[in-house]
């Protein structure tokens, strides 16, 4: 059983980014906006970043994730286009596989950037809508790595979570 954690990016910095208000801002449009720039990379490799939609099913809790993918010519932002909150399962390589995963929840006001090649489960919304933008490489060859899971790791939120 893994118990998913609220996501802060102190502690997913090992994998990627969390993309949130936060930190820095430049006030633009005459006053009426705040400008939060360059808050993730976008790590592509012999293609182009492109923004697609995801529209995901919402799936229920305790989720049992038994495939974990990598995507090794770049990295992977998620971002909701309405309110959710979704289950980021990630996991460091260990020796070409995943190694031990670690469960985050993200809320509503966060997305997240997975860092290119890094071991993640698929887009897991778990509340609010299924509809999320993500900005990825769009480009030729290989770029998705997939491990079906000897056995299913199941996910649950902390009590309150
Ligand atoms: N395959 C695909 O585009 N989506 C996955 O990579 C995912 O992380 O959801
Ligand atoms: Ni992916």
């Amino acid at each position: 059983m893994l118990t998913a954690a609220p996501i802060t990016a102190e502690d997913f910095a090992p994998f990627g980014e969390v993309v949130e208000l936060g930190g820095v801002f430049k006030t633009i449009n005459d006053g009426f906006c705040r400008r939060y720039s360059d808050l993730a990379t976008l790590d592509i490799v012999d293609g182009q970043p492109g923004i697609s939609l995801f529209n995901a099913e919402i799936r229920s809790l305790p989720y049992d994730c038994g495939l974990l993918e990598r995507h090794p010519l770049g990295s992977q932002c998620f971002i909701p286009m309405q309110n959710a909150e979704f289950l980021v399962i990630v996991a460091p390589d260990a020796g070409g596989r995943p190694g031990v995963p670690r469960a985050f929840v993200a809320g509503s006001g966060q997305g997240v950037n997975i860092g290119r090649n890094v071991w993640h489960g698929v887009l897991c919304p778990i509340s609010g809508s299924g509809l999320f933008a993500v900005v990825d490489r769009i480009g030729p060859g290989a770029n998705l790595e997939e491990v079906r899971l000897p056995e299913p790791v199941t996910v649950t939120l902390a009590p309150g979570g």
